[in-house]
């Protein structure tokens, strides 16, 4: 639920909020003063042409990246430093534009590693298999096998991600991202590669994540059909710019997002 019109709740409503956020790598601005939020609960998009800085915005978000000016705030807390794993304890999980996965393990331990933050056992105990390790890991398996369930992936538990056609690593990738039971899921280009029915499988997983589990979801994708079904908000980046933000009907009347992306062939 949304109260836009009352700017308390509208606030308490914002989950991560990027304010005037610049990023310079040596003498490339990849982010100029963009400011936009992410909403509880929503799906965000993160559009633009190639090089517009989509991806840097994601590392920015998630911690890979520290802004050069500006600052981003998640759950109400300014964030001066964010390193990536203080990102993903904090929970704010992340898929990649190339799949990133250990390709020789199986889906089942793949998905095991990404609920690794959660487990609590000491080295020690886990190493052996013992005790507290053992009760523990019995628990987080059940959690595992909830989302191999989930993402209809139980032919392939056992087989290593590496054999597997791009379209299902991508979804053992979101497997592990959603492992983590991540307040906010950071997706980039969850379709790049993949054939029509693998888009429309992914689209249907994207969206069950986000009404089932509540998961607050911003992702770029270059697939404009894909965007506009299935996110509630835009915000269009260009050349490091925000040049628009808004529904998906705004963004697509939105003349400079027609001249600068629409309008060009992808
Ligand atoms: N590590 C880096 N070092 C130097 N320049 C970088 C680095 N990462 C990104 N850039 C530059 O910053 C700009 C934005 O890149 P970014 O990858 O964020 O764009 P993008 O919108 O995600 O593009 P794409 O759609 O092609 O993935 C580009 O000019 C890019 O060359």
């Amino acid at each position: 639920m949304r109260a836009p019109d009352n700017p308390v709740a509208a606030k308490q409503d914002v989950l991560l909020a990027v304010d005037n956020v610049s990023l310079g790598f040596g003498g490339v601005k990849a982010l100029s003063d963009v400011s936009f939020d992410i909403r509880k609960g929503e799906i965000r998009a993160i559009i633009g042409p190639n090089g517009a800085g989509k991806t840097s915005m994601l590392n920015c978000i998630n911690g890979f990246y520290y802004p050069t000016e500006g600052q981003i705030t998640f759950k109400g807390v300014k964030r001066p430093k964010m390193r990536p794993y203080l990102a993903a304890r904090g929970g704010i999980a992340r898929t990649f534009q190339n799949v990133a996965l250990f390709k020789s393990m199986s889906t089942l331990d793949n998905i095991m590693a990404g609920r690794s933050l959660k487990m609590h056992a000491n080295f020690f105990w886990q190493l052996f298999r013992h005790g507290p390790a053992m009760k523990e890991e019995a628990a987080h398996r059940r959690v595992v096998e909830d989302i191999i369930d989930f993402l209809e992936i139980q032919h392939i538990r056992k087989t290593p991600v590496g054999r597997l056609p791009y379209g299902l690593q991508k979804r053992v990738e979101l497997g592990r991202a959603l492992a983590m039971e991540p307040e906010l899921l950071l997706l980039d280009e969850p379709m790049a590669g993949m054939n029509l029915e693998e888009k429309e499988d992914m689209s249907r997983f994207i969206f069950e994540v986000n009404q089932q589990f509540g998961t607050t979801i911003a992702l770029i994708e270059h697939d404009m059909g894909v965007v506009m079904d299935l996110s509630d908000r835009v915000v269009v980046l260009e050349y490091g710019r925000k040049i628009a933000d808004g529904t998906p009907d705004e963004v697509k009347r939105d003349q400079r997002v027609i001249d600068a992306y629409l309008g060009v062939a992808h």
